[in-house]
Formats: structure tokens, C-alpha cells, sequence
């Protein structure tokens, strides 16, 4: 077993359904075989408990593999008034393990700054939630040359208000703005080279850190871009959006990060 255990998590956004959860499982119960990778739903948190039932029932059959669950967002407020918003205590409740925070869909559309998500990442944290942090540079930044300013910059907020032992129960995802839902990934150079600077920066505070955090690609991964991407020596898995929806592709990205 590699030192971090290779994950694969499914960002199914506003997508999904309870079918999908019980074809998932139904493929899972046949087709996983160890715990050689997590493999991680995170569907809209309406599916939460469609995804628990599931995974209840299919607990025998999939002894021995690690499929959990993640919710794609949280409020960082713990109870009151914030219609429409889910907190961290009820998301822990329902059974998520995980829980994504800062994906760019919600710092660009609903205003998410890197304080808030900053703020997120704590109340994760505080109601026993891992978080998920997404980073990732636009394409003009990456034009620009200001990848890894902006990486550092959305990383160091969070590092501040949490300081960077919260990283020792946290995992990063690098998911570049310009890969996101175009059918363009990065390479798997582009990509090493990202996630070889995030762990450097983490090292730099805490070697221990640095060296166990896992780190996701994300962004247009398909079966036939994943073998290269998760080989690359400080990419962790991935986390997945449009094939985590197909339930046979998503199969087979797991099977990739088993044997990676
Ligand atoms: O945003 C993503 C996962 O969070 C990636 O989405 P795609 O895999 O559809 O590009």
C-alpha cells in the first residue's frame, strides 16, 4: 500500500438521483475488490440518505472496501436562520464522512470568498467532517503565469485562520478553473507540477503534513486520461464530475486508482 491511499470522490453537483445511488452500489457490491483506494459519493445533500441506505445494505458485500460519503457543501454556521443552508452537525448526522468546500462553481457563483471558506473548512472540522478544499487558477491567472500565486493565496487564508496542523485531517483538490467541465484537463505534467508545489508549501510548516496529505486532480478526468494523471508521484486520486454520474466509468476510475 502506497504510502497515501489513492481516492476517488464523485462531485455529482445538481445531478443524480436515487436510481444512480442504487446503480452505483449494485456495481460496487460486484466490482470492488480491497481497500486499495476510498472511493467517495458526494451527491446533492437531498441523496444523502438514499447513499447511507445504500450503503447499509450493501455493508456485507463490500467488506473489506472503503466507499463513504461526502456532501458537496456546508454553511459555516452551526444552527439559526439561513434558510436553505445545511450545517456541519446535520451533515455528520446523515452519515458524510466528507464534505467539499470551496469548489470554484461556488466561489464564482455564489460569492464564495476565501474567507468564507476559510470559515467552512473550521466548521468542517468542528463537526468531525473532512474537509475537501478545492484550490485551482483560472485560465487567464495560468495565462498569466499566476498559477501558483493564486494556489498559494487560496491555500495560505485558509492556513491562517487554521492554522496548518488542520491539514493533518484535510484533503486538497487541485481543480483548475479551465478543466472543470470542458473536456480539456490538465496534463498529467500540469497537473504534478501543481500538486508537487501544494505538498512543498505544506511541508515547508510541517514536513508530516506535507508528506501525508492527499492531494485529488480534478477536472475533466475520464478512463482514459486517469491512468496517467493518478500516476503522477503527488497526485492522490481524483475528484470526479460528469463520469462520476456514469455509473461504469466511475467503476472503472476506481479500478485505475486501485492499481495506481
Ligand atoms: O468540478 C469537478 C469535480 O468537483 C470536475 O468536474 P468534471 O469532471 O465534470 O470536469
Amino acid at each position: 500500500m502506497a504510502l497515501r491511499r489513492p481516492m476517488v470522490a464523485g462531485n455529482w453537483k445538481m445531478n443524480g438521483s436515487a436510481q444512480l445511488a442504487q446503480e452505483l452500489f449494485t456495481k460496487f457490491a460486484t466490482k470492488l475488490q480491497d481497500d486499495s483506494a476510498e472511493v467517495v459519493l458526494c451527491p446533492p445533500s437531498i441523496y444523502l440518505e438514499s447513499v447511507r441506505q445504500q450503503l447499509d445494505m450493501n455493508k456485507e458485500a463490500l467488506n473489506g472496501c472503503l466507499v463513504r460519503m461526502g456532501a458537496q457543501n456546508l454553511s459555516q454556521h452551526d444552527f439559526g436562520a439561513y434558510t436553505g443552508e445545511v450545517s456541519g452537525q446535520m451533515l455528520k448526522d446523515s452519515g458524510c464522512r466528507y464534505v467539499i468546500i470551496g469548489h470554484s462553481e461556488r466561489r464564482r457563483m455564489y460569492g464564495e470568498t476565501s474567507d468564507i471558506v476559510a470559515e467552512k473548512f473550521a466548521a468542517a472540522q468542528k463537526h468531525g467532517l473532512t474537509p475537501i478544499l478545492c484550490v485551482g487558477e483560472s485560465g487567464p491567472a495560468r495565462e498569466a503565469r499566476r498559477t501558483f500565486e493564486v494556489i498559494a493565496e487560496e491555500l495560505d487564508i485558509v492556513i491562517e485562520k487554521n492554522g496548518t496542523m488542520a491539514f493533518d485531517n484535510a484533503i486538497i483538490a487541485y481543480e483548475p478553473l479551465w478543466a472543470v467541465g470542458t473536456g480539456k484537463s490538465a496534463t498529467p505534467e500540469q497537473a504534478q507540477e501543481v500538486h508537487a508545489f501544494i505538498r512543498k508549501r505544506l511541508s515547508e510548516v510541517s514536513p508530516f503534513i506535507g508528506e501525508n496529505i492527499r492531494i485529488l486532480y480534478g477536472g475533466s478526468v475520464t478512463p482514459s486520461n486517469a491512468a496517467d494523471l493518478f500516476a503522477q508521484p503527488d497526485v492522490d486520486g481524483g475528484l470526479i464530475g460528469g463520469v462520476s454520474l456514469n455509473s461504469t466509468e466511475f467503476l472503472s476510475l476506481c479500478s485505475i486508482a486501485m492499481s495506481a
